[in-house]
C-alpha cells in the first residue's frame, strides 16, 4: 500500500486562513504586525524562500520591510542594517536568511538581533528558552514538522523520532521540541558520524531526514508503517529538488511528506505564526 500524503500545502493554508483572522484583530486593536528580511547575496533558492515569505505576508496582512545587500557585504554592513532593523518601529519581526555567505560570523549576526523580533526562533535567547521550556519563537521548520504530524492526526506522543542532520535550522533544535512533556518522543539524532545509520532508521516511528544528501533513506531503512518526513533540499541537473528521501519509500511508510509541497510550505506558515504571536504577546503585554 502506498503512503498517505503529509500535505504541507494544504496545511500551511489552513493555518494562513485562520492567521488572517488574527491579523485583523490586532489592527483592530491598532497593532499591525510587520515582517522584515534581510537577504544578503544572490543565491537563487534564498531569493525564492525570502519573496516567498513578502507573499505569504500579504496574504495574511502581515506588512513588509524588505532589506537586501551584495554577496560583497561585510560583517559591518550587515550588523548595519540588522540595528536598523532592531530600531524600526513598523518592523515587529524581522529573520536574516541563511546561510550568510562565507566568511561572515552568523553567531555574531543573530546576536545582535533583538530578540523580542526574532520571527525565526534562531536567536540565543529564544534557543535558550526553548531548551528552559519557556515560551517563545519556535524554529520554524520543527515547528512546521510537529504542526503537520499533528493535522494529520500522526501519533507523537511516545514515538521513537530518528533525526538525520544536525544542521541549525532543523537537526539541532527539533529533539528540544519533540522532547517537551507536550509532544512526549524519544528522540535520536544521527548524522554523518553515526555508526550503521540503517540500524538507527529501522528504529524508528517517525524518520525527520534533513542531511541534505540525495536519496539518503532508502526503503529498505524504513520500519513499515513509520512517517517519513523529507527536508532534504538538493538539485539535479535541472534544477528539480532532489530529497533525502529515496522515492520507493512510499511503498513502506504510512506517512510521507512530499517534497517540494511538504515540510517547505509549512516552514513559512510557522514563521508567519511567530510573527502574530509575538505581536499579540506585546499587546496583552501592554
Ligand atoms: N533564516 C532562515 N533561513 C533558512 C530557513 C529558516 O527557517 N530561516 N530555512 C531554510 C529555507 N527556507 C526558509 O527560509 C525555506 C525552504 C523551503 C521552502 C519551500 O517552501 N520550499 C518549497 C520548494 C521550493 C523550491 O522549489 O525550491 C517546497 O518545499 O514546497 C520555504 C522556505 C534555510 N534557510
Amino acid at each position: 500500500m502506498t503512503a498517505q500524503i503529509l500535505d504541507g500545502k494544504a496545511t500551511a493554508a489552513a493555518i494562513k486562513s485562520e492567521l488572517t483572522a488574527r491579523v485583523a484583530a490586532l489592527k483592530a486593536r491598532g497593532v499591525t504586525p510587520g515582517l522584515g528580511t534581510l537577504l544578503v547575496g544572490d543565491d537563487p533558492g534564498s531569493r525564492w524562500y525570502v519573496n516567498g515569505k513578502h507573499k505569504d505576508c500579504a496574504e495574511v496582512g502581515i506588512a513588509s520591510i524588505q532589506r537586501e545587500l551584495p554577496g560583497t557585504a561585510s560583517q559591518e554592513d550587515i550588523e548595519e542594517v540588522v540595528r536598523e532593523l532592531n530600531a524600526n518601529p513598523e518592523c515587529t519581526g524581522y529573520i536574516v536568511q541563511l546561510p550568510l555567505p562565507k566568511g561572515i560570523d552568523t553567531n555574531r549576526v543573530l546576536e545582535l538581533m533583538d530578540p523580542l523580533k526574532d520571527a525565526d526562533g534562531l536567536h540565543p535567547m529564544s534557543l535558550g528558552r526553548l531548551v528552559l521550556n519557556e515560551p517563545g519563537p519556535l524554529p520554524c521548520t520543527p515547528y512546521g514538522i510537529v504542526e503537520l504530524l499533528r493535522h494529520h492526526g500522526v501519533a507523537i506522543n511516545g514515538a521513537h523520532v530518528v533525526v538525520l542532520g544536525r544542521g541549525i535550522t532543523v537537526g539541532r533544535s527539533i529533539g528540544l521540541l519533540l522532547t517537551r512533556k507536550s509532544e512526549n518522543a524519544t528522540v535520536t539524532l544521527c548524522h554523518t558520524g553515526t555508526r550503521d545509520l540503517s540500524e538507527q532508521l529501522r528504529q524508528a516511528d517517525i524518520i525527520v531526514a534533513a542531511a541534505g544528501v540525495p536519496h539518503l533513506v532508502k526503503p529498505e531503512d524504513v520500519k513499515p508503517g513509520a512517517a517519513v518526513l523529507d527536508v532534504g533540499v538538493s538539485r539535479d541537473g535541472e534544477g528539480k529538488i532532489v530529497g533525502d528521501v529515496h522515492p520507493g519509500v512510499a511503498e513502506v511508510a504510512a506517512w510521507i511528506s512530499p517534497n517540494p509541497g511538504g515540510v517547505g510550505p509549512m516552514t513559512r506558515a510557522q514563521l508567519l505564526v511567530n510573527v502574530v504571536e509575538a505581536a499579540e504577546r506585546t499587546t496583552s503585554a501592554g
